[in-house]
């Protein structure tokens, strides 16, 4: 469903150009969840962005595809662009605060996302907002929707981005570390509805995290890039049972075990 061959993304300076990521190739199926991980810089924000024609502009791809619903999303011009995200693609940025726009209520943005895909009246709009607010178990959703980003706490207003993001039930959904702004509290809470939100559209997530725990939880492949590069993907079954990579391994072996597991009971003498 989503296929990505060959990407290729450099940063330009006045005087030359520093490539980020390189010859990234990788597939979210239909329907499944991959989760992109790898440490700091690797290149997995760079990624989704490049394929979401989301870069800053020192920022541009200079090679490869990203095919998704019969276009190449690399070379697909900003109306096509603007059309698939949002319709087509959902996205979850990792900052709610960044992605919602503080001057602008909550119900005025609803109404934004959901009239830049089609026509519809202002109690449509109220009705389709509080039944989406209700879907992610945002309380008081009246009382959201009359107000602003900044009295939300970030929980909330990561809910109320994951609502919007999926406004036009898009068939595929690229979260980009979610939770890593977000209280350790609510992390769990907000990948469990992401999860609960993709599983019962049947849709296709790509997960950007550095968390391995979070991956073997909800993904079923993964990818793993390191210094800009893809060294090893596949189910996640087999490539934290067996991985090949050196680099896999040792992110593996960096994983602290489960309480419950033998290894974790062998450390602590329990
Ligand atoms: N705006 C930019 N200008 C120049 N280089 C950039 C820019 N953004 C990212 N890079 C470079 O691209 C590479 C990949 O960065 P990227 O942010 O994709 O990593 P990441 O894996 O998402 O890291 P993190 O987990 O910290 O978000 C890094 O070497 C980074 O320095």
């Amino acid at each position: 469903m989503l296929t990505v061959s060959g990407l290729t993304t450099e940063f330009r300076t006045r005087v030359s150009g520093v490539r980020a990521i390189e010859d990234i190739s990788f597939e979210v199926p239909q329907g499944v969840a991959v989760g992109l991980v790898g440490e700091t810089g690797s290149g997995k924000s760079v990624t989704i962005r490049s394929i979401l024609g989301l870069l800053p502009v020192s920022g541009h791809v200079v090679g490869g595809r990203a095919d998704f619903d019969g276009v190449d999303l690399l070379r697909a011009n900003r109306k096509q662009l603007r059309d698939i995200r949002g319709r087509r693609i959902g996205f979850v940025a990792q900052n709610p605060f960044g992605s919602l726009n503080p001057i602008l209520s909550i119900e005025k943005q609803f109404a934004n996302v959901i009239r830049a895909h089609r026509k519809a009246s202002r109690a449509e709009i109220r009705a389709l907002a509080l039944a989406r607010l209700e879907s992610v178990q945002v309380r008081g959703p009246e009382r959201v929707l009359r107000g602003y980003a900044h009295e939300l706490s970030g929980g909330m207003a990561q809910r109320v981005v994951i609502a919007l993001a999926m406004l036009h039930d898009p068939p595929l959904v690229i979260a980009d570390e979610p939770t890593t702004a977000l209280d350790v509290t609510v992390q769990r809470q907000i990948l469990d509805l992401i999860d609960a939100q993709v599983s019962e559209g049947n849709r296709s997530l790509l997960l950007v995290t550095h968390d391995l725990g979070v991956v073997a939880q909800y993904c079923r492949r993964v990818v793993v890039m390191k210094s800009g590069h893809v060294v090893e993907s596949g189910a996640v079954a087999d490539v934290f049972t067996s991985p090949e990579h050196p680099y896999t391994k040792q992110l593996l072996a960096a994983v602290p075990p489960a309480p419950w597991s033998s290894a974790a009971k062998e450390v602590t003498g329990a």
